[in-house]
Parts: structure tokens; C-alpha cells; sequence
């Protein structure tokens, strides 16, 4: 960064008034905020850019430029994003708590409207998605946050794409893996929007039962799982499934009803549930699709946001005065020291088979809920399947640089 960049970012920074730390993920940390500028309470992610020295490259300005204008009510806003002591600061709009968090309460219950309107939430974020060539690649209970008004939003995207994998300790890779789609897990390189329809369908599993649905313990044992439930996939079911990478024949097992598996739904929750799980993606219903299915159109209504069961929110600090009321210093960021990540603790595993290969529990099992589950990692990836080559082809990079870098930056008007 050039001295003149260093002095507009710090300009920038001064705007956002430091609160408690909320949590840690992946890219590292994110901090509660105040816009000093709107008074509006903000979540900052604060991602290292490591070893990058030149900061922030051009193809990562340009993909977060691009998640900053997906602008959808089901989607989380990116409302800014500026560099600053070397790194990147993406300042997302605050949300209250998060769909995993609403499972887990066992205070809860959701009613049948409840799980169509969370449902129906998530599915119209990944419409809106899919529809401008954004895959999310990470949906999973954690990544869909609650706003105060009890609207649901898609959270934690692009990451992975515009800042690369980075190491991951085992258990950021587990809970993952529960969400993730049969070509996934038998090393598709090629794969569409489908793979969120799987995941979506393995949270909308999750509402009905209260639990996760497929926890496999490996790649092997997760498709494992899926077999189990649905039975192993015969070739006319999904014919290019030889094909793929990492493809090994199981052994043939029938599929179970889907009534036994999830007695409390109703017959047209089923058949969505089965159209959003069919093994070739080909075949799989697309987030549009099953918006437009009869278990949206017919029966009771999804319940309104604002009326939607939440547990209390988890980010409320005791420590939130506006600024105005102290806490910020003498006008400059002010970190106040982190409150320690709530250590979530795993519920003992139950067996992973009872899932399959038993009824499915038609209330809370109070044993397995009284704890939270540990934080569930983020693959953090939402693929960006634009041709960037094409959006890209201006002559001046380094001035496109230069305009995308102050775009990100609303210097402060004095
Ligand atoms: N917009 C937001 N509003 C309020 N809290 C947020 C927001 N975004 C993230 N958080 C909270 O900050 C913490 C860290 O979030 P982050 O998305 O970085 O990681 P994670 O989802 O916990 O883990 P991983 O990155 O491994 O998936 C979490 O507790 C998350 O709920």
C-alpha cells in the first residue's frame, strides 16, 4: 500500500468503533462494532492476509466487490470492506444468533410453519445465488444467521475462493462434511448448484429431527451414511456416478422409507425432502424449483419472521453502550479485551448409526441437547463461477486496482 492508501484506510477505520470480539472463525477474527458514521451496529471479520504482502490482490478486490453487490434479504450484507494494519476488514451487518443455535435450544419448538419458514428462507437466499452463478459451497446450520427481526440470512461466503483454504484442524473438516453432497464425496471436480440443494436439504432433515442428520466420521462413512438411508445409488439412478474421481461400489443396501426416517413430517415435506436429496445432481430440484414445490404453495403458511422462535440473542453485550456513552476511547478504535470464545461442548456422539438405521426421535432428546455442539468449522467457500477473465478485460489493471480499492473506502466526510 502506498502512503496515500495507508492514510485513506486508516480514515476508514476510525469509522468503526471496536466492541467485544464475537467469535473466531477460519480467516480469523470477528468483532462486534459501531458505524460511527450511521450509528448502525456492525460484525467486522478481520481476515490475516498472511503472507500476502501486496495486501489485497486484484482478483480478491474484484470477487468481493462482486459479493458486496449480492444484495438479496436472505443473503448477509457486505457493507464494507477496507484494509488496515495489514488486513483485510469486511464489515457485515449484525445479526442476533444463527440457525444452529435456534436447533440446538431445547427451550424450542418449532412448529411445522416454523421449519417451512427457515426452510423457505434458506432456499430463496440460494435462489437469489444461483441465480447470478454464485455457488455457496459451506451451507450449514452455523452459516445462516438470524437478524433481530427473525429474518434468515446466507453468511460466510467467498472466503476460501478469494483467500484460499487455509490449513484446517480436523475438526473444521467434520461437521462440514455432513452437509456435503454424494458427487462431493466421491471427488467431483465439476459440480453446480446441486451441492447446496443437498446441503439445504440436509438442514431442512435437520429442523424436522432436531438433530444432525448424516454425521458421517469420514468421507467413506458419510457416503456410508447416505447409503444407508437412501440406499446405495443403481446405476440408472445416476448414471455418470462411475465416472467421478473417487467413485468405489458399496455394497447394496435398500433405502429406508422416508416416513421412517422422519415420522413427524407431512407427505408433501417428503416429497421436497426427496427431491432435494436425489443422488444425481442432474436430477436434483434447484433452489428455485422447490421454492415453487406444494409444500410452500398448499397447506398452512410459513410462519413470518418476526414470529419465528429464536433463543435469546447470544451476541448481547454487556458492554454496548452506544459510543457516545464511553467505550471508545478518544475517538479511535478501541478494542476492549475479547471476551473468550464460548467454548461449545460436543453432546456425547450417539451412535451414528441409530440415524439410519432406526426410527428418527419424534421429540428432543434432552441428553444430547443440554450441551452445544462444538463451533462447526466453515469450509468458508462460496465459488464464484463468473468468468472473471471476461469481466476483466480492461487495458489499466493498475488503475481498476487503484478504483476498486477506493470503492471499498468511503473516506469520511470532515
Ligand atoms: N454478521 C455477524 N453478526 C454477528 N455475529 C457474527 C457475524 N458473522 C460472524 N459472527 C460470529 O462470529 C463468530 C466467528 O464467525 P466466523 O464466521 O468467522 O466463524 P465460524 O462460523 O464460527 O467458524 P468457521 O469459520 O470455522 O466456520 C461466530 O460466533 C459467528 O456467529
Amino acid at each position: 500500500m502506498t502512503d496515500v492508501d495507508q492514510l485513506i484506510a486508516k480514515k476508514v477505520a476510525d469509522r468503526y468503533l471496536k466492541r467485544e470480539v464475537l467469535g473466531e472463525g477460519t480467516y480469523g477474527v470477528v468483532f462486534k462494532a459501531i458505524d460511527t458514521k450511521s450509528g448502525q451496529t456492525v460484525a467486522i471479520k478481520k481476515i490475516r492476509l498472511g503472507k500476502q504482502k501486496e495486501g489485497v490482490n486484484f482478483t480478491a478486490l474484484r470477487e468481493i466487490k462482486l459479493l458486496k453487490e449480492l444484495q438479496d434479504p436472505n443473503i448477509i450484507q457486505l457493507i464494507d470492506a477496507f484494509p488496515h494494519k495489514g488486513n483485510l476488514h469486511l464489515v457485515f451487518e449484525f445479526m442476533e444468533t444463527d440457525l444452529e443455535a435456534v436447533i440446538r435450544d431445547r427451550n424450542i419448538v418449532l412448529s411445522p410453519t416454523d421449519i417451512k419458514s427457515y426452510l423457505q428462507m434458506t432456499l430463496k437466499g440460494l435462489a437469489f445465488c444461483h441465480k447470478k452463478w454464485v455457488l455457496h459451497r459451506d451451507m450449514k446450520p452455523n452459516n445462516l444467521l438470524i437478524g433481530p427481526g427473525g429474518q434468515l440470512k446466507l453468511a460466510d461466503f467467498g472466503l476460501a475462493r478469494i483467500f484460499g483454504s487455509p490449513d484446517r484442524r480436523f475438526t473444521h473438516q467434520v461437521f462440514a462434511r455432513w452437509y456435503r453432497a454424494p458427487e462431493l464425496l466421491f471427488g467431483a471436480k465439476q459440480y453446480g448448484s446441486g451441492v447446496d440443494v443437498w446441503a439445504a436439504a440436509c438442514i431442512f432433515a435437520e429442523l424436522l429431527l432436531r438433530r444432525p442428520f448424516l454425521q458421517g466420521n469420514s468421507d467413506i462413512d458419510q457416503l456410508g451414511k447416505i447409503f444407508a438411508a437412501f440406499g446405495t445409488p443403481k446405476a440408472s439412478q445416476w448414471p455418470d456416478m462411475i465416472y467421478l474421481p473417487d467413485h468405489v461400489e458399496y455394497q447394496y443396501v435398500p433405502g429406508q422409507p422416508l416416513k421412517t426416517l422422519f415420522p413427524m413430517a407431512n407427505d408433501d415435506a417428503l416429497d421436497l425432502l426427496s427431491k432435494m436429496f436425489a443422488y444425481d445432481p442432474k436430477a436434483r430440484i434447484s433452489a428455485q424449483m422447490a421454492l415453487q414445490h406444494r409444500y410452500f404453495t398448499s397447506g398452512p403458511p410459513p410462519t413470518e419472521p418476526a414470529l419465528l422462535p429464536r433463543p435469546p440473542p447470544k451476541r448481547e453485550s454487556i458492554d454496548s453502550k452506544p459510543p457516545s456513552e464511553g467505550g471508545g476511547g478518544g475517538g479511535g478504535p478501541t478494542v476492549l479485551s475479547p471476551s473468550k470464545k464460548s467454548k461449545r461442548v460436543m453432546p456425547h456422539q450417539h451412535d451414528h448409526g441409530t440415524e439410519t438405521s432406526g426410527p428418527a426421535p419424534m421429540s428432543l432428546d434432552f441428553s444430547v441437547f443440554a450441551a452445544r455442539p462444538p463451533a462447526r468449522p466453515t469450509i468458508n467457500r462460496f465459488r464464484i463461477i463468473y468468468n472473471f477473465k471476461l469481466l476483466c478485460n480492461v487495458a489499466d489493471r493498475s488503475h481498476l486496482k487503484r478504483k476498486l480499492d477506493l470503492e471499498f473506502q468511503i473516506p469520511e466526510e470532515d
